[in-house]
C-alpha cells in the first residue's frame, strides 16, 4: 500500500484528503496554496544559523518553552530511551526569534495557519454527523487565534557515526496536537505506521504538503480519526553527510477548548507533557 497523493485543486479534494486521514492518520497534498519558495528560503536560511553558536542565545526556557532545543537536551519519544538525533526552534508569534529570521518564518506561520482552518473545515464538513456531533465547537474555531499553535524549526544533523546505539532522527511518536500541517522537508526519510503494523515512505517529493492527525482529533472524534505512529529514519549512503531540515506546525486549539467529556484541549496537553518529563 501506498500513500495516496491528493491534488488540493481537484473537485473531490476535500472528500479524498478526509478518507485518506480516516484510513491513515495522513494525507498528502499537491498543487497547494504554501509558497514553495518561502519554504526553501527558510530551510536555507535556518540551516545556516543552526551552524553558528548563535542559537545557544536563544535556549528555551522550561516555563514558555519557545526557543532553542539543543541536540543534547532533544526529545525522547514516549516509550523509548534513546534520545532522537535532533536540535530544533520552536516558533510562536509572541516568543522569541533571531531578528533576521522573523519576517519569513511569520510570513509562514501565517498562511500556514490559514490554510489549516479551511483543512480543519474538510474535516468538520466531511464527518459523520455522529461524529461532527461530538466536537463541542467548529474544529477551525477550536485553533482561531490560538497562541498555542507551534511552529517547530527542526535540524536533523549529518550522521556524525558516533551517535548512541540504536538512536535514530525521530523515533516512533504520535503528535498530540489537533493536525499537524508539515511541508515536504528538504530529505526523505519520514514513514507512517498502517494498521498491519508495516512501515510506510510518506511520499516526501519537495512541494507535498503532509498533514497528519495529532491525538486531540482522536480524543475529540472518539477515535473516529486516528493519531497513527511516524518517525523519521536515518539516512544511508551518501545521504549521511546531509543535513534535513523540516518544519512541521502543530496546531493546538485555545487552552479552554473542550475536547471530550474527559479533557479540555489544556488539562489534555498538561496530561501529556507531565507524562513526557518536560514540565
Ligand atoms: O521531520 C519530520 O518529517 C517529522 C517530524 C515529526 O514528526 C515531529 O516533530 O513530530
Ligand atoms: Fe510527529
Amino acid at each position: 500500500m501506498t500513500l495516496e497523493t491528493i491534488d488540493y485543486r481537484a473537485t473531490d479534494a476535500a472528500e479524498k484528503f478526509v478518507a485518506s486521514l480516516r484510513e491513515t492518520g495522513f494525507g498528502v497534498l499537491t498543487n497547494h496554496p504554501i509558497d514553495q519558495k518561502l519554504v526553501e528560503t527558510i530551510y536555507q536560511e535556518w540551516h545556516a544559523f543552526f551552524n553558528t553558536e548563535e542559537k545557544r542565545a536563544f535556549l528555551f526556557k522550561p516555563e514558555t518553552q519557545d526557543g532553542f532545543f539543543p541536540a543534547e537536551i532533544s526529545e525522547t519519544a514516549k516509550g523509548h530511551s534513546v534520545k532522537d538525533i535532533k536540535e530544533y526552534f520552536h516558533v510562536y508569534p509572541w516568543g522569541r526569534i533571531p531578528e533576521s529570521l522573523k519576517d519569513n518564518i511569520l510570513k509562514y506561520y501565517n498562511n500556514a495557519n490559514s490554510l489549516a482552518s479551511e483543512l480543519l473545515q474538510w474535516v468538520e464538513e466531511h464527518s459523520p454527523a455522529e461524529v461532527k456531533q461530538k466536537f463541542s465547537i467548529e474544529l477551525p474555531k477550536m485553533i482561531q487565534d490560538s497562541q498555542r499553535t507551534l511552529l517547530r524549526v527542526l535540524h536533523y544533523p549529518p550522521m556524525s557515526g558516533d551517535e548512541e546505539l540504536g538512536a535514530i532522527r525521530a523515533a516512533a511518536h504520535e503528535d498530540i496536537n489537533l493536525l499537524t500541517v508539515l511541508p515536504a522537508a528538504n530529505e526523505p526519510g519520514l514513514q507512517v505506521q498502517l494498521q498491519d503494523g508495516n512501515w510506510i515512505d510518506v511520499p516526501s517529493d519537495f512541494g507535498n504538503l503532509i498533514i497528519n492527525i495529532g491525538d486531540m482529533l482522536q480524543e475529540a472524534s472518539g477515535g473516529y480519526f486516528p493519531s497513527t505512529s511516524h518517525r523519521v529514519i536515518n539516512p544511508k549512503g551518501m545521504d549521511k553527510t546531509k543535513s534535513r531540515l523540516s518544519l512541521p506546525l502543530f496546531l493546538h486549539p485555545n487552552p479552554e477548548v473542550k475536547l471530550s467529556d474527559k479533557y479540555t484541549a489544556d488539562s489534555y496537553l498538561m496530561e501529556r507533557l507531565r507524562e513526557l518529563g518536560v514540565i
